[in-house]
């Protein structure tokens, strides 16, 4: 008898993970305003800090200057009032 032949590990590629800035759940309006700009990717520090600040969370970051913090901090923020304003909008409209 022969031995056994392992069967390799299947490793997929991803190939449909999104590494741009449409991964973060932000309004398409966010994403075209960011599309506008050229920004095709986030940094390291709005990729970590992004999906937290949209979870609400409380965050204290430190990245070197030029590192993307501003919007890091700013993207969340924005999407949080385009969210409240639509809402708004909407008990506006049904009143
Ligand atoms: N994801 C991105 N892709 C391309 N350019 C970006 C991206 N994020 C920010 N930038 C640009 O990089 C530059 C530096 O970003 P920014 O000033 O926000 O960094 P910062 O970390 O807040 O810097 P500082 O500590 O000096 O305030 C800016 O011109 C900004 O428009």
């Amino acid at each position: 008898m022969g031995k056994k032949a392992k069967s390799k590990p299947v490793i997929e590629e991803e190939t449909t993970t999104e590494s741009g800035f449409s991964q973060f759940d932000l309004d398409e309006r966010i994403l075209k305003a960011i599309g506008e700009l050229g920004w095709e990717k986030p940094t390291q520090v709005q990729q970590s800090l992004i999906p937290l600040a949209l979870e609400g969370k409380n965050i204290l970051a430190r990245a070197r200057t030029g590192s993307g913090k501003t919007a890091a901090f700013l993207l969340p923020i924005i999407q949080n009032v385009v969210q409240i304003s639509s809402v708004s909008f909407l008990l506006f409209l049904n009143y």
